[in-house]
């Protein structure tokens, strides 16, 4: 199948090229491909939403009945000790970290409306459809990609109502796949995109939405904390937005270059649920929905060259969010808006793709990045220093001071030793405040057709158990927010299981495993998490 442009992926900046290409040039065939069974069905956001790149992609979205209604109203932030906390004032954080203007939204209905308008300009969009093959013209260039088969047993066989892929050829393609899409690595690779560029940076973000006690809920609140139980040298906080419905959005972020292999992001995120401060608001309460999905961190210094011939690789595929902010939908539109601006000027005027650049560096998404630059990599100095630099670079020279710290190791290659670390003893679950792997994985909807091939490629499978699980008491059973990997026991004999039905699709495996080892590839169609109202 032959378009003028061919998207990958239906999130905030997929879905905005393709409702700015339409706005410039209502005749342009786009098409646009999504992995989960409905769009919005595997976004997992916050969401504190700054409306900034949404008032210059549809300026009348609030006459067209968009779902961005609650309107952050007071915020909080929260230092926790083990059993204290101390209230920091807001008036006192960077600007940059101040909400008053913004919305508490579900991202996965900001996207099912934005594909609302996409349609209605014209966009085919294609939910279940992941694009699992680039495919190259004989010059090098991208031609567009393929779909995955449908139909294939676990040994690459075709089963009964064996569907092939599809080809979608594209005068341009575009990479919107979200954090660590899988095509969008090959592309970075092939292409050299990070050349001169330091390491990517990932964080690993927890949510669940809570119905809680109306004498508890502030519609608008918006409330972050840092410290317990991350010690000194983890990077990371949480968030809890009031939305509407007496519900909260409750969620935890943890940098992925943490050392300790003993550590478990997931059961750091239950503990602090326990912390006096959280506790007492969500108590008689009751968790309805939970997920996970990295984030990407790096920022300007991390960005790889978002052009290429044939295509560009836009939103948090390339690293657009601004770290400082926790806000990456924001500058994902923009960053898809901008690429809409350059392919027409590359379909109608013959102008290279290269101009991505160019736009990008005038546009207000650069001006943010190289702000926002030097926050976390102060944090590879421990949370204390990190936030007194942070003071300095955010409030007093407003992200101008003269020079940019980088980042020294990708995320894979921070962990110690697990001889050389401390065990951590979580708490069992209470099934009330906290909650196992299982039951929250039950709540995600998460569903693969059963005998199809295992979308978590291991390059080598002996490594598991003849390196990593010596080595790192493999890390992989604890970092996973769904429980897909296990280290089993049989008459003396370990043995490493990848349950890859339960997988939700967050891509930390592919980032953190030590080795490199793990690749995640795309899953037949429609597989994964259903999502509700992420
Ligand atoms: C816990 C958490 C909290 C956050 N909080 C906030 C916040 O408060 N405010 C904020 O602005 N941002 C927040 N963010 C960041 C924000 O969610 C992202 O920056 C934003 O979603 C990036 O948009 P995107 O379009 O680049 O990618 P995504 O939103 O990830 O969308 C990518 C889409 O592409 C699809 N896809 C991927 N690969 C393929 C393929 N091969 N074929 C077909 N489809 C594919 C995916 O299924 C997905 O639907 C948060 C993120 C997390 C994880
Ligand atoms: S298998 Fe990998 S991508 Fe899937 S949920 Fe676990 S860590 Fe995330």
């Amino acid at each position: 199948m032959e378009y003028d442009v061919v998207i990958v992926g239906g999130g905030p900046s997929g879905l905005s090229t393709a409702i700015k290409l339409k706005q410039l040039d209502p005749e342009l065939n786009i098409c646009l491909l999504e992995k989960a069974s409905e769009i919005g069905a595997h976004i997992l956001s916050g969401n504190v939403f700054e409306t900034r790149a949404l008032d210059e992609l549809l300026p009348n979205w609030k006459e067209l009945n968009s779902p961005i209604k609650t309107k952050v109203s007071k915020e909080k932030f929260l230092f926790l000790g083990k059993s204290k906390s101390l209230s920091w004032p807001t008036w006192l954080l960077p600007s940059v970290q101040q909400n008053h203007n913004n919305y508490i939204i579900s991202l996965a209905n900001l996207c099912r409306w934005l594909a609302e308008q996409a349609e209605a300009l014209g966009v085919e969009i294609f939910p279940g459809f992941p694009a699992s093959e680039i495919l190259y013209n004989e010059d090098g260039s991208v031609k567009g990609v393929a779909t995955q088969d449908m139909g294939v047993d676990k040994n690459g066989n075709k089963k009964d109502g064996f569907e092939p892929g599809i080809e979608l050829l594209g005068k341009v393609t575009v990479f919107a796949e979200g954090c660590r899409g899988h095509l969008g690595k090959q592309l970075i690779e092939k292409y050299n995109l990070s050349e001169g560029k330091d390491p990517q940076q990932y964080g690993i973000g927890f949510k669940e939405i809570w119905e809680i006690s109306e004498k508890n809920h502030e519609e608008g609140m918006v409330m972050h904390t840092a410290g317990w139980p991350l010690d000194n040298n983890t990077y990371g906080g949480s968030f809890m937005y009031h939305a509407e419905n007496k519900q909260v959005f409750l969620g935890y972020v943890i940098g992925l270059d943490y050392k300790n292999p003993h550590l478990s992001p997931f059961d750091e995120f239950q503990r602090f649920k326990t912390h006096p401060a959280i506790k007492k608001i969500i108590e008689g309460g009751k968790r309805i929905s939970y997920g996970a999905r990295a984030l990407i961190e790096g920022g300007l210094q991390s960005l790889p060259k978002m052009f290429m011939p044939g295509a560009l690789l836009i939103g948090c595929d390339a690293g657009t969010l601004n770290m400082p902010k926790i806000k990456g939908s924001h500058t994902a539109m923009k960053s898809g808006m901008i690429a809409a601006e350059t392919i027409n000027e590359h379909l109608k005027e013959n102008k290279d793709l290269s101009i991505y650049e160019d736009k990008f560096k005038k546009s207000w998404i650069y001006e943010e990045l190289y702000q926002a630059r030097n926050v976390k990599p102060s944090f590879s100095w421990g949370l204390i220093l990190g936030i007194i630099f942070t003071g300095i670079d955010q409030i007093l020279f407003r992200g101008k001071l003269p020079f940019t710290l980088r980042h020294k190791h990708a995320d894979h290659e921070t962990l110690k030793p697990a001889n050389e670390m401390p065990k951590i003893d979580y708490p069992k679950p209470d099934n009330v405040i906290t909650f196992d792997k299982t039951s929250s994985v039950y709540l995600t909807g998460t569903n693969h057709t059963d005998n199809q091939p295992v979308h978590l490629q291991l390059k080598d499978p002996n490594l598991p158990i003849n390196y990593t699980l010596e080595k790192f008491d493999e890390p992989a059973q604890r970092y996973c927010p769904a429980g897909v990997y296990e280290v089993q026991n049989e008459n003396g004999v370990n043995k490493f299981v990848i349950n890859s039905q339960n997988c939700i699709h967050c891509k930390t495996c592919d980032i953190k495993e030590p080795s490199q080892n793990i690749t995640w590839v795309t899953p037949e169609g429609s597989g994964g998490p259903k999502y509700g109202n992420m």
